[in-house]
């Protein structure tokens, strides 16, 4: 076993921040014990690049049991959680990063995990599939595939499919129900405001907030944000969309008109410059922007820079910049999604990520077990409905079959009226 990590001193600690997460995992508590019976991952070396925190730790836990060598590293500088790494690392995981890395350091340990020569990939917006297939290439024959986290990632690794540039299979991880359903609407409705609040301890109703985006993290984002008693504003490119969100209740209008109304703004669209150029001239004294989708790319940082005289650090994750004209904006966390990179950011709450990482060692399971092509898969139905029952059961939620007469009724085409 190797590891890089911040402080190994800090293990306790994290051992049990895991030991609280996992009474709130049931799903992947159940699998990690039939992983501990089935050892499907005898011999197998299994790479993550995930957000490295309490509930990943416990996928690598999880992997392991199943008989997994494991090497993790996080999958954005600012997300690791340094006690949890120190724990990961006590409990016989390969683990590779610290919190506030630099880009290049990231790329390094990146290329550590690598080096442990990975059958499987588990990835979060690709950078590490990326890598491997741009200078790693040595690694290529051994991968069996990967298993893609995010919206982000999956598009890319569809775009690079489409161009023939994709070397192995990949499990599109994040288009299955129960991910995006819950992980991308609940879990980003609610942690994008448990670190927005705690880093800025700002009250939420009352105030105008602009929702970038109503996908399915804008979904959650709104509705969390409406709930708390904000006036929600939603922009949106994709006409269907923008339709929903209206009927939805929410004002829809271009980023232009919105951001004159914003008191916040968040985005969640996995896009690029989403807040750029002039928009940052029409914005109020006082606004906040954050990002909760893809990259710090949404929000435009050098074009708020270009009119600014001065910017300071207020607190480790808020960013004052004094405009030209005397109007103070603030970013949170450098505009990396601010759920997890910011100081306070922990993530989707512990329920969500059980539902997400059972799909994802499911998944690196199935990969295992199906020597699939090259190509970008969803996952099979039946395993998203495994793991709605075993969390429905863990709910203690007991739900209706079908009599034997509905069944036949609804294969029937010939009885109208
Ligand atoms: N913070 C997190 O923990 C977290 C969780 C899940 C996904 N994500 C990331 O968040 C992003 C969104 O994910 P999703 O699942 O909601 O994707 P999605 O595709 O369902 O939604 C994105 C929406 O943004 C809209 N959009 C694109 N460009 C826009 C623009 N310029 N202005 C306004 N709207 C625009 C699209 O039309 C779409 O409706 C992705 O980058 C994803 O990887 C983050
Ligand atoms: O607490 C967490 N731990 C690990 N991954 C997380 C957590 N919260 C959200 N995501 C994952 O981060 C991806 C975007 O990078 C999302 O798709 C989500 O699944
Ligand atoms: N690994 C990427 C994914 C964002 S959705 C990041 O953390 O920026």
């Amino acid at each position: 076993m190797s590891n890089n990590v911040k402080d190994m001193s800090l293990a306790p600690e994290g051992i049990k921040k895991i030991e609280w997460v996992q009474k709130h995992m049931p799903v992947l508590e159940h699998i990690k014990k039939e992983f501990q019976e089935t050892k499907p991952f005898e011999g197998v070396t299994i790479a993550s690049c995930l957000h490295l925190e309490p509930k990943t730790i416990n996928l690598g836990l999880t992997l392991q049991e199943g008989g997994a060598e494991v090497a993790m590293t996080g999958c954005n500088p600012l997300s690791t959680q340094d006690d949890a790494t120190a724990a990961g690392a006590s409990l016989g995981l390969n683990m590779y990063g610290w919190r506030g890395e630099t880009n290049e350091e990231y790329y390094e340990n990146l290329n550590k995990v690598l080096d442990h020569e990975p059958d499987i990939i588990i990835d979060d917006g690709a950078d590490m599939i990326f890598l491997v297939h741009k200078e790693r290439r040595d690694l290529m024959d051994k991968i069996i595939g990967a298993c893609e986290e995010t919206t982000t990632g999956i598009h890319r690794l569809k775009a690079m499919h489409a161009d023939k540039a994709l070397e192995f299979p990949v499990m599109a991880v994040n288009d299955s129900y129960m991910k995006y359903l819950f992980d991308n609407r609940y879990g980003t409705g609610q942690s994008t405001f448990d670190s927005i609040m705690g880093s800025t301890n700002v009250l939420i109703a009352g105030k105008t907030l602009v929702v970038c985006g109503y996908g399915w993290c804008g979904r959650g984002v709104a509705m969390r944000a409406a709930g708390l008693g904000a006036n929600v504003i939603v922009t949106e490119i994709d006409p269907i969309r923008a339709l929903e969100a209206r009927m939805d209740g929410y004002r829809v209008m271009k980023i232009r008109e919105a951001v004159k109304e914003a008191d916040m703004i968040i985005t969640v669209t996995g896009n690029i410059d989403v807040v750029s150029g002039d928009d940052f001239k029409y914005m109020k004294d006082g606004c906040i922007m954050a990002n909760s989708g893809h990259f710090n790319v949404e929000i435009n940082k050098q074009d708020l820079q270009k009119i600014s005289k001065t910017t300071k650090l207020l607190k480790p994750d808020i960013e004052e910049f004094t405009t030209e004209d005397g109007r103070k904006l603030y970013l949170l966390a450098d505009g990396r999604l601010v759920n997890l990179a910011g100081e306070r950011g922990q993530g989707h709450p512990a329920e969500i990520m059980d539902m997400s990482f059972a799909m994802q060692s499911l998944s690196a399971k199935y990969l295992l077990e199906n020597k699939l092509d090259v190509g970008v898969y969803k996952t099979l139905d039946e395993t998203d409905i495994d793991v709605a029952k075993l969390k429905l059961n863990a709910m203690k939620i007991d739900i209706d079959s079908l009599t034997e007469r509905q069944v036949a009724y609804l294969k029937n085409w010939d009885e109208g009226t």
